[in-house]
């Protein structure tokens, strides 16, 4: 497995650099001694099972959130600090009812200082195909999607903190937006990091991809050094190349079996390298999950019998709060 970091001493260099995050909502902790560099000019795809902490992660990046720990973009603290040039988009901007009311897709134009890019206003228009006559109560989820991202990155950004937003987006204007953000990235040095379950036409799109695991990284990959990724495409290759070598078909019949059985292999695998790779951590991430909640339920058990045998005393939210105190005041 690949460290977590760029192996970059020269801190100028990173646009996200966080040491050892920690982080609840009051309750369990959702992030955990969390460590993360990206390197600027980066395409980093941020993936990990529901619940596992990007969305928290993102907003903490994005200053949204305040925390105790070393969290710092372009070098500055992200939230007491923060560095112009960041742009978050989420999906919660499309529920606000401002947005779903009656405005005009120009009017949000001109609000946003859409006259002060005309250039990247044109371009931006031009790729997410939206209409200016628009308004936003009359359009789908996706169009109105396209609006957000058209506003959102009007303005020239030099960190992109993207949360599962390309969801509702159709193919076309899916790739023709990836492509324009690496245009960006490989133009102006900005960064991105990119939270995702979709990973179709993201094969040669990323520069790195970093897994999280309830609320820790537990791999980094810079994409030239990705040897799971590099595996798997081999081995799709191997299949084909077995398949397309004529001395491997020994009969018509054999040909025939050979070629269904093939059809329903490549069916099955042969969708992305990178989401079969992300589909495994997963798995294993949920496996892991589910041995964790099966010891933490057969402790609870046996607590439980414990009370009921009279061997212990059940435990109050006094317990819990002294215990918090301790904790305070020792850290
Ligand atoms: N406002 C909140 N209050 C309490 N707990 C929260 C809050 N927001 C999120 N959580 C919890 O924090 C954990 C991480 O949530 P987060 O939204 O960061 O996950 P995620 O990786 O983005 O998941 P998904 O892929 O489903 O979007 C979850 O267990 C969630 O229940």
């Amino acid at each position: 497995m690949s460290s977590v970091n760029n192996n970059e001493p020269n801190c100028n260099n990173l646009a996200i650099d966080v040491h050892g995050l920690n982080f609840s909502f009051g309750g369990p902790p959702i992030l955990t001694n969390l460590h993360l560099q990206l390197k600027k000019g980066s395409r980093c795809l941020l993936v990990g099972a529901n619940g596992a902490g990007k969305s928290t992660l993102l907003t903490i990046l994005a200053g949204k959130r305040m925390v105790r720990d070393k969290v710092y973009v372009f070098g500055k603290d992200a939230f007491k600090d923060a560095s112009s040039g960041i742009t978050y988009l989420g999906t919660e901007w499309a529920n606000n009812p401002v947005i779903r009311g009656d405005v005009l897709v120009a009017t949000l134009l001109s609000n946003m200082n859409g006259d002060k890019y005309p250039e990247r206003r044109d371009e931006l228009i031009e790729i997410m195909d939206i209409n200016p006559k628009w308004r936003m109560h009359q359009v789908s989820d996706g169009q109105r999607r396209r609006v957000q991202f058209v506003l959102g990155l009007l303005e020239p950004w030099d960190l992109l903190l993207m949360d599962e937003v390309t969801v509702d987006l159709d193919v076309l204007i899916r790739m023709d937006l990836l492509n324009y953000l690496k245009k960006e990235t490989e133009t102006r040095g900005a960064t991105i990091m990119h939270a995702t379950h979709i990973f179709d036409g993201l094969g040669d799109w990323p520069t790195h991809i970093t897994h999280i695991k309830r609320g820790t990284i537990v791999s980094f990959y810079d994409f030239n050094h990705f040897p799971e990724h590099d595996k798997m495409i081999h081995q799709q290759l191997q299949v084909r190349s077995y398949y397309n070598n004529k001395e491997n078909k020994i009969d018509d019949e054999t040909d025939q079996q050979l070629s269904s059985h093939l059809i329903s292999y490549f069916r099955k695998n042969m969708n992305s390298p990178l989401l079969k790779i992300v589909e495994q951590w997963l798995r294993e991430d949920l496996q892991e999950l589910r041995l964790l909640q099966a010891k933490e339920r057969k402790k609870a058990e046996q607590e439980q019998d414990k009370i009921l045998l009279g061997e212990e005393t059940p435990r109050t939210k006094w317990d819990d709060l002294s215990e918090n105190v301790n904790v305070h005041e020792s850290t």
